[in-house]
């Protein structure tokens, strides 16, 4: 029929998960394999124009970042009715963002302990993007989803613990990177940089040379933000202070915590520690997770 529609045919649309300027995303149930996604619905962009590009380099990272436990997983990406649509892994818990409002209006600051947690994941999800030659370029709490796993009682003797040791057990709250809109490559990058709160002041004077490290830095800032450093400049004095690496410490946080984001955040990519370091930090696990 004339109305035939893969969004359509295929899902059902639960609810809303959010617009904006890009399009919006829905919470869809897929008819056939009972799973929910979450699916964006953007128009089509202009063909040769920079929506165009970030479309497709969007496509391009998701299929090239195949699975992995902190990077959202895609699925398909389909265009038809002059709209394109991604069809991306739906995390149940919101956005970091969402969590970050949570806690203000709360009046409740994230522990350090959670924090870390969520510095931990994330690194582990940019030591694999970093690993495939790409770089994020928009990493923020709005891009930050969470997944909660329902608790798994694993009793001893029903042996249903994980038998492999090394096995990466499921964690009860995942925090994954989203929205590779921004995504380019390391050594030929066509960037077109994200939110200007949490971007480095090098990728602002189009010096592309350390891009990893531009994401480290918008993770440190993010970071920042979590542990209830209040909400962060997009212009004027205090966002030059924070790039010239005078980032106020958290009097809650402990003064090694507060070194390792202020490292973050220097002013020199190089005095930044790589995604591996990060994984590897004692600060951040005391046994180093691998
Ligand atoms: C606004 N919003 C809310 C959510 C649910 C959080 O609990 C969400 C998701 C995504 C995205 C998303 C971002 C960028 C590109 C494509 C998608 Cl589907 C947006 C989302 C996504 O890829 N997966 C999501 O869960």
């Amino acid at each position: 029929e004339i109305n035939t529609s893969r969004y359509n045919e295929e899902f059902h649309e639960v609810c809303k998960l959010g617009d904006g300027e890009f399009g919006s995303v829905h919470k869809c149930l897929h008819r056939l394999d009972g799973c929910t996604y979450a699916i964006k619905k953007s128009k089509t962009p202009v063909a040769g124009s920079v929506y165009e590009r970030n479309a497709m380099n969007e496509v391009y990272a998701h299929a090239v970042l195949g699975k992995h436990q902190h990077v959202v997983r895609y699925y398909s990406a389909w265009a038809e009715d002059d709209h394109m649509y991604i069809q991306n892994e739906y995390c149940n818990g919101g956005s970091l963002s969402d969590e970050i409002e949570e806690k203000q209006r709360t009046k409740k600051f994230m522990s350090e302990a959670d924090v870390k947690q969520i510095l931990l994941q994330i690194a582990q999800g940019l030591k694999y993007i970093h690993s495939q030659n790409l770089a994020h370029l928009d990493i923020k709490p709005g891009n930050i989803f969470i997944h909660r796993n329902p608790k798994v009682m694993l009793s001893p003797e029903s042996g249903l613990e994980s038998c492999e040791e090394d096995e990466e057990l499921e964690e009860a709250v995942v925090y994954k990177i989203g929205d590779l809109g921004h995504v380019t490559s390391v050594t030929n990058p066509t960037v077109d940089e994200g939110d200007c709160r949490y971007l480095p002041n090098e990728l602002l004077q189009e010096n592309f040379d350390n891009l990893p490290k531009c994401d480290i830095f918008s993770l440190g800032l993010t970071i920042y933000e979590a542990a209830g450093g209040y909400d962060l400049p997009k212009n004027g004095q205090r966002w030059h202070a924070i790039r010239r690496g005078e980032l106020p410490p958290l009097r809650h946080l402990s003064e090694e915590f507060n070194n390792l984001l202020k490292s973050m955040v220097d002013p020199d990519p190089s005095n930044r520690p790589s995604a591996v370091g990060l994984t590897q930090n004692p600060v951040l696990c005391p046994q180093a997770r691998k």
